[in-house]
């Protein structure tokens, strides 16, 4: 059975078919890129499958279980990890106390221990070096004080990243995980997504614009054009075929630009 799946999924805005009846199942341990052409409907479908925007039409299943009707923390609870929008956190807690709160909302039942003084010490001790172990694997680590709203740009993408991370979830969606970021930035990124990809137990849904990118990280393409699923299969084959040099990387339209 795949780990994730959507069944003819579609949303309408008005007149505009912005996600067309997308069928494609995601298998357990593999990395799929999902590319095309701006307003293809990459996030839409994103926000389809993560409950941020509720379908028109279509299934969204996470290993058989139908998540069609559950909002969006439902859907994380089940262990879909979408990353973070910042504006859900604690702008004037720091770094660290984001993370750690985010760990322990991934351990549900915790609380159920009972105030025991030694208890919640110890958890907070534990939680705190996971918090701080994830912050160091998102090269944070000296920023763990700062208020999360007075964070740099690229730092706040890589706190996406670490509060995806400290959700442990069973599929990562990573929407252009590096957009935004500096040369000396992206790497973290992309390694901690190379990490990720080593346990076999993860599923990662990956949006790329960056082609080099897509061709090293991905087991599996799918192109998506005019809410449309186009094209699915080996990176090779799908950056080869003609509909994605036509639809994604524009071969068709420069060829007849030039001849006009
Ligand atoms: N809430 C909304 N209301 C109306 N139209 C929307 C809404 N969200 C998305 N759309 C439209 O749906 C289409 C798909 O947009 P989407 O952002 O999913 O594309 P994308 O492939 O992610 O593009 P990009 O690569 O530029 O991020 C676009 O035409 C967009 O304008």
């Amino acid at each position: 059975m795949s780990a994730l799946a959507t069944q003819d999924l579609t949303i309408r805005f008005g007149g505009h078919v912005a996600v067309n009846a997308v069928t494609c199942a995601f298998a357990q341990g593999t990395l799929t890129a999902i590319v095309g052409p701006n307003g293809a409907g990459k996030t839409t479908y994103f926000n389809l499958i993560s409950g941020q925007l509720k379908a028109t039409a279509g299934r969204v299943s996470l290993h058989g279980q139908d998540l069609t009707g559950l909002p969006p923390s439902a859907r994380t609870r089940a262990g879909l990890g979408r990353a973070f929008q910042l504006t859900n956190l604690f702008p004037h807690l720091s770094v660290l106390e984001n993370v750690r709160l985010a760990v322990q909302a991934a351990q549900p039942g915790r609380h159920r221990r009972g105030l025991n003084l030694w208890s919640i010490w110890s958890d907070h001790a534990a939680l705190t070096a996971r918090a701080q172990g994830i912050l160091h694997a998102v090269a944070l680590a000296d920023r763990q004080d700062m208020p999360v709203a007075s964070l740099p740009h690229g730092d706040q993408r890589k706190l996406e990243v670490a509060l995806l991370m400290a959700l442990d979830p069973q599929i990562y969606m990573f929407d252009e995980p590096t957009a935004g970021m500096g040369h000396d930035e992206a790497p973290v990124i992309l390694d901690l997504i190379r990490a990720l990809k080593k346990d076999k137990t993860k599923t990662i849904l990956l949006v790329e614009h960056k082609m080099d990118v897509v061709r090293e990280l991905a087991d599996r393409i799918i192109v998506l054009h005019n809410g449309v699923l186009v094209a699915d299969g080996e990176p090779a084959a799908v950056i080869a075929s003609p509909i994605v040099q036509q639809a994604y990387l524009g071969t068709a339209a420069s060829a007849a630009e030039a001849e006009a």
